[in-house]
């Protein structure tokens, strides 16, 4: 299974990210051909190649084919029922940190109010651009032909950008109507990113915490603080990295890749690392303005799980309490409970209790602890384990049915083993050994799965 880390170590936008995915491999043609099914502007998309304070990274070459007649070089495809002419739609139109190079020739100010047009929609709060209202793009997204993850993902990022918009406006989520964020080049950057990451094959997602950048910025709505407003908004509940410049670092289309692609966050995962891209902002700072992505091959998600163990030791407790415990945190959910005898400071002898526990099941199992036992604190560490996968079959025997428990290596069956409660029961109202039992199961188990009696776990 693939998993994609971003490291988002000078923050992340849409265009950093989707050429970090072409650096680490993404297929560049794939993912023009599969934006140029949509019903948007005629564009190119390339990639060059830059250097950001000493690391080679790829910046984004998006350019549009300009239109016969109008001057204007975006004829925008979605929607398409606005008359007027103004040169909006663009949103590295301004000096944020996007990589998107534009051929077209008519100006475009650099002045955000002016170049975005927008001024008349923020009268009444409305916005009277069809072409870029949520529900439009959501509605495209869905009637397209794009592969069922590259929708789910692309509806994921626009419904996190959607609703952030929404509450900032003060607007329901699918009448927003989006700005900067909703462009040409906001479309290609975010469902371009979804099929990067379709066309790498990825199947999880893990993101670094993120730094915003402090000061202000420029934009559409005017002089607005930095995180943008919507970017603070889809952040909420995201890390934040403890790392401040001055400017934009991440914008909302980046912030909401985090949100809406990434399941964890955190450092790197402990897997070997199978390749490394690397995207280039457009803004240079003291630090390489870059993302980097890196791409894992992790074994099977089945074969290993995240477990907590909890541990304390004790010398003053009875055989009773322990005794007592170890039923209580087996009844409360622990995978396993065992003890061992340990010598202690002031040449006690000692318990140490050890817990096995499912992460979610860690804070309940510690209070027991903490309350039942003298400990006056418990340690708790994270393991990771490699399991069969395991199946549970009722086989029939001449003493009745008794359950087997199935371990599974890559489909394989490895073990059989009888639940020892159903060899107990079925001794015991029979009235014969529990090892007659086990041989039975043994040799119906190993008829009913096609396995030799040696290869059976009895
Ligand atoms: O377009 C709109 S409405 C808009 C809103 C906000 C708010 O925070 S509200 C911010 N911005 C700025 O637009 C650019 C583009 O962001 P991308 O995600 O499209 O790269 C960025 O500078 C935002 O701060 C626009
Ligand atoms: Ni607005």
């Amino acid at each position: 299974m693939k998993v994609l880390y971003l490291d988002c170590q000078s923050g992340i936008s849409g265009d950093m990210t989707l050429s970090a995915l072409i650096d680490l491999g993404a297929d560049i043609a794939y993912i023009s051909d599969e934006l140029k099914k949509l019903p948007i502007d005629p564009f190119t998309l390339n990639v060059k190649q830059v250097d950001k304070r000493g690391i080679s990274a790829k910046l984004l070459d998006l350019q549009f084919e300009e239109s016969e007649g109008d001057g204007h070089s975006h004829e925008h495809g979605v929607g398409h029922s606005h008359g007027h002419s103004h040169s909006h739609a663009h949103l590295d139109d301004h000096s944020h940190d996007h990589g998107h190079s534009h051929t077209h020739s008519h100006s475009h100010s650099h002045s955000h109010l002016d170049e975005h047009g927008h001024e008349h929609a923020h009268d009444d709060g409305h916005h009277s651009h069809s072409h870029r209202k949520a529900s439009t793009i959501l509605g495209m997204i869905r009637d397209s032909s794009l592969a069922p993850r590259v929708k789910q993902r692309s509806l994921a990022v626009f419904g996190v950008i959607a609703e952030a918009e929404g509450k900032i406006h003060g607007m329901d989520p699918e009448e927003v109507h989006f700005h900067e964020v909703g462009g040409m080049d906001s479309i290609i950057d975010i469902i371009g990113v979804c099929l990067a990451i379709e066309s790498l094959a990825v199947d999880r997602i893990i993101s670094s915490p993120v730094p915003t950048g402090h000061g202000k910025i420029m934009i559409a709505h005017g002089l607005y603080p930095i995180p943008a407003p919507a970017t603070a908004e889809i952040l909420k509940g995201v890390p934040l990295a403890d790392f401040h410049v001055r400017g934009e670092l991440t914008t909302p289309t980046g912030a909401a890749f985090v949100k809406a692609l990434a399941s964890e966050y955190g450092q790197l995962p402990a897997l070997a690392i199978e390749n490394i891209g690397y995207g280039a902002g457009k803004k240079n700072f003291e630090h390489p303005n870059v993302i980097r992505a890196v791409l894992f091959n992790e074994e099977p998600a089945a074969a290993r799980e995240k477990i907590s163990v909890l541990e304390c030791q004790l010398d003053d407790t009875t055989g009773e309490t322990l005794g007592y415990v170890m039923e209580k945190l087996l009844a409360e959910g622990a995978l396993d409970v065992y003890y061992t005898p340990v010598a202690m400071k002031k040449s006690r002898p000692g318990t140490l209790i050890t817990v096995l526990a499912k992460p979610e099941h860690a804070f309940k199992l510690e209070d027991i602890l903490l309350r039942e036992t003298s400990t006056f604190g418990v340690r708790k560490t994270e393991w990771t384990r490699r399991i069969l996968e395991r199946d549970f079959k009722a086989v029939d025997t001449a003493y009745g049915p008794v359950t087997v428990k199935v371990g599974m290596l890559e489909g394989e069956i490895l073990k059989l083993s009888p639940e020892f409660e159903d060899v107990k029961r079925a001794a015991i109202s029979h009235g014969v050994p529990l090892r007659d039992v086990f041989l039975e199961v043994q040799k119906e188990a190993g008829a009913q799965f096609g396995l030799k009696y040696s290869d059976v776990g009895l």
